[in-house]
């Protein structure tokens, strides 16, 4: 029988722990290429990105893509990087015999592009799409996505009631790479030191990339007990445990979600649940609900309209938009929030939601703006979580709500009275050294 060579191509799914799509190209090649692609060149999701990644976000990948080039070394594989384009992937699929290509199923609009033109120019090609992002598959959701329930709660009630999959082993096996496998042009191999820069570290930015470091963090979250507070604490905007934090990892899939909440279960299982526990699984179906929003939605996701064709207003200037990213607004709180995402990759989600209505109601300005340069700033950021969540603050989301107006003065007598937070990052508006 001829040999059936496959090409597994990572994205946001770097990890060997419940990799469903990795495991079914486990069991049907004869010889596999690993192969990861890079995020979908940064300009297209939208106009308005002014820059390529940030170093914290590149930092964190590059970190990522490192430790499962060592994971891969361990079974016998190697990894390879190209980019996420037509030209390089198709000269690949060729050139290597390749009969059946594996992914996990993506969520933004242009990244899917990528593979439904692949299906038409290589109607022959086998190409396997196989949900790993999402704590449900979309074949047991409990709704078709064209009918997917408007707001999150009708999302959530019905998720509720839902059985998702459990999370399956880890991959310890792979099929060889090809014999034959030489570099190709497009293609190149891991450089080895890709991983060693690190990111700004403090004991409230813990962020390493990669898979082992992201199931360390959930391991030892769970075990600091902050889980049966979160309910409390969850909307602070700094400290340690005061929100889990998992959101980079997940993000990058170096972590899945169906581990956190097996994980979670397990919490649940020997401290007792409560309503703080039950919470985190909630935000998880905030995250599990924009994922399904930007399926449901598509390139509508990127639009300023929004899913609606709400009609909203804006002015357009361009030194509002850069004083907001350079944290030089006439509002120090929102500064301060925008030195803490310049300088680690990070911002808690209450002050994602004061910069985002800052931009949108304090300047008045396209909320695209705003959604693209988190896309370049955040170690975390994730298609549908990022472009959803600024649709819903900026009023072009789902509903028929409004925009979102965080009043910043009521912001900061509730979350920053003693203005801690805001003198911390006002005076510390230059990254100090690694690791310090
Ligand atoms: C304007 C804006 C942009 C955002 N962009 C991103 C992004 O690119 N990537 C990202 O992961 N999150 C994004 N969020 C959502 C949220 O701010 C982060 O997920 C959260 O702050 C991450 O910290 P955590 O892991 O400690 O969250 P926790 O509070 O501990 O929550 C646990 C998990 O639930 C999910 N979650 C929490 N809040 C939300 C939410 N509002 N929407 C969807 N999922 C949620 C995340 O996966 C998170 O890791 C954005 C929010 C806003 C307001």
């Amino acid at each position: 029988m001829a040999q059936k060579v496959g090409l597994y191509c990572f994205t946001t799914d770097l990890r060997l722990h419940d990799q469903p799509a990795l495991a079914k190209a486990v069991g049907e090649v004869d010889e596999l290429i690993c192969l990861y692609c890079r995020p979908h060149a940064w300009d297209q999701h939208s106009s308005k990105m002014t820059a390529p990644l940030s170093t914290p976000r590149q930092t964190f990948l590059n970190q990522s893509i490192a430790e499962l080039d060592q994971q891969l070394a361990q079974l016998n594989q190697c990894l390879w990087i190209a980019d996420n384009d037509q030209a390089t992937l198709q000269s690949l699929i060729t050139t290597s015999g390749v009969t059946d290509v594996y992914i996990s199923q993506q969520f933004g609009w242009f990244e899917r592009q990528v593979w439904q033109t692949l299906r038409q120019d290589m109607p022959q090609l086998h190409i396997h799409e196989i949900g790993t992002h999402t704590l449900f598959d979309q074949s047991n959701l409990p709704f078709e996505i064209e009918a997917m329930p408007r707001g999150f709660s009708g999302v959530r009630g019905k998720l509720e009631k839902a059985t998702h999959n459990a999370p399956i082993v880890k991959i310890t096996t792979l099929p060889p790479p090809p014999k034959q496998q030489s570099i190709q042009p497009g293609l190149s191999a891991v450089d080895k030191s890709i991983g060693s820069t690190a990111n700004h570290t403090s004991p409230e930015h813990q962020f390493v990339g990669g898979e082992l470091s992201g199931l360390k963090h959930l391991a030892d979250y769970l075990a600091s007990g902050a889980a049966s507070t979160y309910k409390q604490t969850r909307n602070a905007l700094h400290g340690t445990h005061y929100s889990s934090k998992f959101s980079p990892w997940l993000a990058n899939g170096n972590l899945s979600v169906r581990q956190v909440v097996a994980d979670l279960k397990q919490y649940e299982a020997s401290h007792g649940a409560n309503e703080s526990t039950y919470w985190i699984y909630v935000e998880l179906l905030w995250r599990e609900y924009f994922q399904w929003y930007a399926m449901r939605h598509g390139e509508k996701l990127y639009q300023f309209a929004g899913a609606q064709n709400k009609s909203l207003d804006y002015q357009n200037r361009s030194d509002l938009i850069d004083s907001w990213i350079q944290g030089q607004t006439d509002h120090p709180l929102v500064n301060a929030c925008m030195t803490e995402l310049r300088l680690t990759g990070f911002l808690s989600n209450r002050g994602r939601q004061i910069v985002a209505s800052c931009l949108v109601n304090e300047l008045e300005q396209d909320w695209r703006y705003g959604a693209a340069y988190l896309e370049q700033a955040l170690i975390d950021y994730d298609v549908a979580t990022n472009w959803g969540n600024w649709q819903y603050i900026a009023g072009a989301g789902p509903t028929t709500v409004n925009k979102r107006h965080f009043n910043l003065d009521k912001q900061v007598a509730q979350f920053d009275p003693q203005q801690q937070y805001t003198n911390y990052w006002l005076e510390h508006n230059v990254m100090p050294p690694n690791n310090d």
